[in-house]
């Protein structure tokens, strides 16, 4: 198994690589790339934990190395906000970042089940399939953008709020990777309550949660720890799915079926061929519904951002 990190020099990249160290199967490969100098010592460091995956870093000029033969592509790579800004006000410096990447991908590992990390997510996501079709090696079970974030923070807030233990709590997250098109449904969680206050107040946290980071960061950039872990745990399951483990279950945003927008975080079975199923997200509460409604034609023009920037 090789899993390649783009952008491995940064925040999300080094707490990411760490994990993927500590946690991939013994004998794989880990490949670090970024355009930062520091990053063949990442590699180092990271080189002398004793974990049986071996680690190799590669600098700006060396993508095509870091990628060949690669399973499993992450990308963190790109500029993070700073308070004041949405994640939309970075399409303009990531966008061109991620297609050269994506471009990467299709020269040295058109197969790769890639997992784009990137924001805006919305939109960085159309782009890699744009790359992807020019190049005709799209294949809609292995292009997902992480959502991972989403849903572990929803699990943890309602965990907090309600006493229960988290790893008991299931949170459906559905939509897209930005304020308002962030969907969590509180009314499918197994066994809580929510007053209509709760709802509100909740569904606004888990929504704003990569705010509250961004400015409790003052200017020192956005979640990089927690989504550390959230890739980690996407990569986890990618993986388990490629080795024919059954029932993973993740959620991600895909190209799928809600019929919602073109691109749509839900639920998704993985394995050997990334997305081996895609889920009905259920039955929504008016709530969720009008959420939901409220939110599609931003998530549309976030989307189209993305696919007018290749065309
Ligand atoms: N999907 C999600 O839930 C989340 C996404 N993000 C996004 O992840 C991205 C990275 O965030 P951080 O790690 O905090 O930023 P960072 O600034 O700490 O790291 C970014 C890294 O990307 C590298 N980089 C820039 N251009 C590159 C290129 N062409 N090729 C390879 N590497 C390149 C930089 O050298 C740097 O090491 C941001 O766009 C951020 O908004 C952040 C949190 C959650
Ligand atoms: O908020 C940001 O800019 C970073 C991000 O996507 C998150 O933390 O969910």
């Amino acid at each position: 198994m090789k899993v390649a990190v783009l952008g491995a020099a940064g925040g999300i990249g080094q707490a990411l690589s760490l994990l993927l160290k500590n946690g991939l199967p013994a004998g794989s490969e880990l490949a670090l790339y970024d355009v930062a100098p520091v990053v063949p010592g990442v590699a180092v460091d990271l080189s002398h934990i004793p974990t049986a995956v071996n680690v190799a870093g590669y600098g700006k000029d060396d993508l095509d190395p870091a990628l060949a033969g690669a399973d499993i592509v992450l990308i963190p790579a790109g500029m993070p906000r700073k308070p004041g800004m949405d994640r939309a006000d970075l399409f303009n410096v990531n966008a061109s970042i991620v297609r050269t990447l994506a471009e990467g991908i299709v020269k040295n590992c058109p197969k790769a089940f890639v997992g784009i990390i990137t924001n805006p997510v919305n939109g960085t996501v159309p782009i890699v399939r744009e790359v992807f079709k020019k190049a005709g090696t799209y294949d809609a079970a292995r292009v997902f953008g992480v959502t991972t974030l989403d849903v572990i923070r929803a699990e943890t807030f309602i965990a907090e709020l309600k006493g229960l233990d988290v790893s008991e709590v299931k949170v459906p997250v559905i939509g897209g990777h930005s304020g308002t098109t962030i969907l969590p449904l509180l009314s499918q969680v197994e066994g809580v309550e929510f007053t209509d206050e709760e709802v509100a107040s909740l569904t606004k946290r888990i929504q704003n949660a990569g705010t509250e980071v961004v400015e409790a960061k003052a200017g020192g950039g956005s979640a990089t720890l927690s989504m550390g872990a959230a890739a980690a745990r996407f990569c986890f399951s990618l993986v388990k799915g490629l080795q024919g483990e059954e029932n993973v279950f993740e959620y991600a945003y895909v190209e799928g079926n809600t019929g919602d927008a073109e691109f749509f975080a839900q639920p998704i079975r993985l394995g050997k061929n990334g997305v081996e199923e895609l889920l009905p997200y259920g039955e929504l509460s008016a709530f969720e519904q009008k959420a939901k409604d409220d939110m599609l034609a931003t998530l549309e023009k976030d989307i189209k951002e993305g696919v007018d920037f290749m065309a």
